[in-house]
């Protein structure tokens, strides 16, 4: 038998497995949910209706007289069994469930385990010993080795980042051949920081870094070091290094380092003992080895400002990478890159639909081609065409159209005019993003979306753009207003009223951009609060400040408010055209808009629906002008 029918085998084994396991799951009998607190179970016990218990461990188990069956927590009570006699209830009591469990267990594993034995035994002959023994090892490093010549994935296939790989080259020299490269008096590496925003692609380069090496990936993260008891996490470091060590030149990849990485005392009152330890067995691991053994560390985080200084001190990650998002081009490289995987048809240009994703990090490109492939292969298509990506585009912006929720007519035409709002105050403030797409379709949660689009990446705001912001937020429901008079006002601007509330405050108290409080920063950047930390970080005013700060954001709120208001009142009539337009094709598009504002005929809708192709409006370039921060600056929805 050869090591492939082997594979089959097995994983036949395990799905016969994992189907039983399912099924003991789902018997009926296994998911009887504690339905009742103690006291009712009291309650119950005292009225008479309970017939027979089981107490077994923490769970009492019963029957009442009409049969129906109930579970309980069992808190030891001294007198329970004097009640349930003087109740002449039917006691039985059963030994602890635990060994039982574990026996059941080891039986449903048993055939797995036998058969997992046979295929690391064979695996291990055709490898020649190196071997994925992670099955026997539980205690042992969770590192998932990938043996050598088994990441396939190279340079090529990272995209976007051109200086990050530029800087990682040398890593690739030196883990080719240790030696040679140290004799030449290169600087020998020894951990290697990437620093970078979630799904940029920080994983990805460093297996790409193994692979074009062709040496040995160690992967870990650093939440698996930190579960579980005392002692393992230090433990799972020395083995880990130990692997290592054996496989050099070999990648070490601790991902999510700031698990166990994060200032040491910053935990509560030594609450973190586990961590601390983890990380201290990290750094003398670090220091342990010689650069010249070949091992590389590459340790990943989205903060590098939460790590241990000493973890970044010089013989340990005393290089940083930073893996930022993608500007304009590099999103076109990505999105290539992953083009490469699916049949794209003669319309799609990677540039186009780069265009209209700014703030897209790798991971939503590639996901963004996966959902374009999956909406051509529903719809029978045998290739990606750009009508896919937009609509990809926009179910990853806006979130999932939710049909299935029917709004009133009168909830409909609320929303036309919120959305309709929004959308132009937005249009007339200076400076404003684009809008490129307005829409009354339900999505994830709101009612409608107005998306605006910025022109270019953007990388900072201005004070008047945030302004044109908080106008542009106000618009929706100052619009619901206007038409349905104030007693009709929904809450479902209460999320515009938030943000732009919070975009003020941050102006005033963080980007210093209020006349009044002048350029000083009043709060500090909480980001992931971490008890303990938070608290010594946070700045104090005083109660005059305080009241100041808020006038100021008040004043800010108040006239954008108003601008806002006399802008709707002056385009009263492109309002209701808007809406009217909106209620007919349920979505319009950036070309529309353009239309209604110009006072023209609107052109008409792609198709009748105006929804399932809603972007081909009029034959213009499909996502002309677009751009779209995944986090749309303004989703301004709500409702
Ligand atoms: N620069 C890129 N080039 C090509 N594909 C990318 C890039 N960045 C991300 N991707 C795609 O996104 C996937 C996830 O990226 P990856 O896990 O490497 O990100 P990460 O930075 O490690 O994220 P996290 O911080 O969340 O762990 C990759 O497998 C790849 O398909
Ligand atoms: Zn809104």
């Amino acid at each position: 038998m050869n090591a492939k029918n082997l594979n089959i085998l097995l994983w036949v084994a395990v799905t016969f497995w994992l189907v039983m396991m399912l099924n003991s799951l789902t018997a009926p009998d296994q998911i009887e949910p504690r339905n009742l607190s103690y006291s009712q179970f009291l309650q119950e016990l005292s009225d008479g209706s309970v017939k027979e218990v089981t107490i077994q461990d923490e769970t009492i188990k019963g029957v009442r007289t009409d049969g129906s069956r109930f579970e309980t927590y069992n808190p030891g009570d001294p007198g329970l069994v004097g009640d349930l006699l003087n109740n002449s209830v039917t006691i039985r009591a059963e030994p602890p469930e635990k060994p039982s469990v574990l026996m059941q267990i080891v039986a449903a594993w048993l055939p797995f385990i036998v058969l997992a034995g046979i295929w690391i035994w064979f695996m291990r002959r055709n490898a020649g010993g190196g071997g994925a023994g992670g099955i026997f090892n539980f205690g042992k490093s969770r590192a998932r080795q990938h043996a050598e010549g088994e990441v396939k994935v190279t340079l090529r296939d990272v995209a976007g980042v051109e200086e990050a790989k530029e800087e990682v080259a040398e890593l690739v020299d030196f883990l080719k051949s240790p030696q040679k490269f140290s004799n030449l008096g290169g600087r020998i590496p020894r951990g290697v920081l990437m620093v970078g925003p979630p799904g940029t692609g920080k994983t990805l380069l460093a297996r790409a870094i193994a692979g074009e090496a062709k040496v040995p990936f160690f992967s870990i993260s650093g939440s698996d070091f930190v579960e579980m008891f005392v002692g393992v996490g230090a433990s799972r470091v020395r083995d880990l290094f130990e692997q290592a060590k054996k496989s050099a030149p070999c990648i070490i990849f601790i991902d999510e380092i700031d698990a166990v990485g994060r200032k040491r005392g910053a935990g509560l009152g030594g609450g973190h003992d586990e961590r601390e330890q983890t990380l201290n067995q990290l750094l003398v691991e670090m220091d342990g080895f010689q650069g010249n053994e070949g091992i590389i560390v590459i340790a990943a985080t989205n903060r590098a400002d939460v790590l241990d200084p000493a973890l970044l001190r010089p013989g340990r990650f005393d290089r940083q990478v930073v893996v930022g998002l993608p500007d304009l081009a590099g999103r076109a490289a990505i999105l290539e890159v992953h083009m490469r995987k699916v049949p794209i048809a003669n319309d799609v240009e990677a540039r186009t639909i780069a265009r209209g994703t700014p703030g897209f990090s790798g991971a939503d490109l590639a996901n963004l081609v996966n959902e374009a492939a999956l909406f051509a292969a529903r719809a029978g298509h045998t290739d990606v065409n750009m009508e896919m990506f937009e609509k990809a585009k926009d179910k990853i912006m806006m979130g999932a159209e939710r049909r299935s929720i029917v709004m009133s007519e009168s909830e409909k035409k609320l929303t036309a005019y919120h959305e309709a709002g929004h959308a132009i105050v937005g249009r007339l403030v200076p400076e404003h993003d684009p809008v490129h797409k307005v829409s009354i379709i339900p999505r994830g949660r709101a009612l409608g979306v107005t998306l605006f689009l910025p022109e270019r990446d953007r990388y900072s705001m201005s004070k008047r753009q945030l302004e044109s912001q908080i106008s542009s937020l106000f618009g929706g429901r100052l619009a619901e207003e206007m038409i349905f008079g104030p007693e009709h006002v929904t809450t479902g601007a209460s999320n515009d009223i938030e943000r732009a509330t919070d975009i003020a405050r941050n102006m005033v108290t963080r980007f210093g951009l209020s006349d009044g409080m002048g350029p000083l920063a009043y709060a500090e950047d909480e980001g992931e609060v971490f008890l303990g930390r938070s608290v010594t970080q946070q700045r104090q005013v005083s109660p005059e400040t305080a009241q100041t700060i808020d006038q100021e954001i008040r004043a800010i709120i108040d006239r954008n408010y108003q601008r806002s208001k006399r802008l709707l009142d002056e385009n009263m009539d492109k309002l209701h055209t808007m809406a009217e337009a909106l209620l007919k094709y349920e979505t319009i598009t950036k070309e529309q808009i353009d239309d209604i504002m110009a006072g023209r005929r609107m052109r008409e809708s792609g198709d009748d629906t105006g929804s399932s192709t809603p972007t081909t409006g009029g034959g213009a370039g499909t996502t002309e002008g677009g751009a779209t921060p995944k986090q749309p600056p303004l989703p301004a929805s709500g409702l």
